[in-house]
């Protein structure tokens, strides 16, 4: 399941990242990845010891924690600290499947069952750079306005393609969602979408408080911690 989140980054905040971004010391986007990642990715990342990083890093989560959709769809349990990455002159990032366990700064781990890219450049800034995400549906190219997000399955085949004018900008990091499988994930966000549909219009309350119950009462069962 491919869910974007539209208007992570309001306008202000997306100019700062931009701008601390633009004078940023980047380094080979290879320095995260294992040998078979480092034979197709070809970008520019921020280190992971750099304190802009960080400081970014948490400005992105601090808006992802104001989305309501993003909590819908994630259900996060535990997120990786954000990275930042930037294509050029051709840098793309071939087909691969994301680590399925990750290290967190505190020592614990987190299992990634969801990936989630912000584009941080607008789609008129470069060609190529789309995030390509293959499912048993086929391949969905991605790119979205500056300041929208794309969460997909961490676990599925993607790349990113050449990007041949222009550079792209995104910051990226995973999820652990509180909910592992992908299809009760997908039943809790449709049910929750349906009941907010409910709560909007003018439906009967008792109908839903009942579904409300459910929803909760069906995260309970399925959510591990
Ligand atoms: O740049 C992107 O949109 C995705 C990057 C990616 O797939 C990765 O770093 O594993
Ligand atoms: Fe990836």
């Amino acid at each position: 399941m491919l869910v974007h989140l539209p208007s992570v980054l309001d306008h202000a905040t997306l100019a700062r990242l931009r701008e601390a971004l633009a004078t940023a010391g980047w380094t080979d986007g290879r320095e995260t990845v294992g040998a078979q990642g480092a034979q197709v990715k070809r970008n520019l990342q921020l280190p992971d010891a750099s304190p802009l990083r960080e400081a970014l890093g948490r400005d992105v989560l601090a808006a992802l924690a104001r989305h309501p959709l993003y909590h819908a769809a994630a259900l996060p349990l535990r997120v990786l600290p954000p990275r930042f990455n930037r294509y050029q002159g051709g840098g793309e990032y071939g087909f691969h499947v994301d680590g399925a366990v990750m290290a967190l700064e505190d020592g614990r781990q987190l299992r990634s069952d969801l990936a989630c890219t912000l584009f941080l450049s607008a789609p008129h800034e470069y060609d190529g750079g789309e995030l390509v995400v293959s499912d048993t549906y086929g391949e969905h190219a991605v790119k979205l306005a500056a300041g929208d997000a794309v969460l997909y399955p961490a676990g599925s085949l993607h790349r990113v393609t050449a990007v041949t004018r222009g550079a792209r900008l995104a910051a990226f990091f995973w999820i652990q969602s509180l909910v592992r499988d992908e299809t009760r994930r997908r039943t809790l966000l449709e049910l929750d979408t349906a009941i907010q549909r409910l709560v909007a219009g003018d439906a009967d309350t008792t109908a839903v408080l009942q579904l409300t119950g459910v929803y909760h009462n069906l995260l309970r069962a399925w959510s591990e911690t």
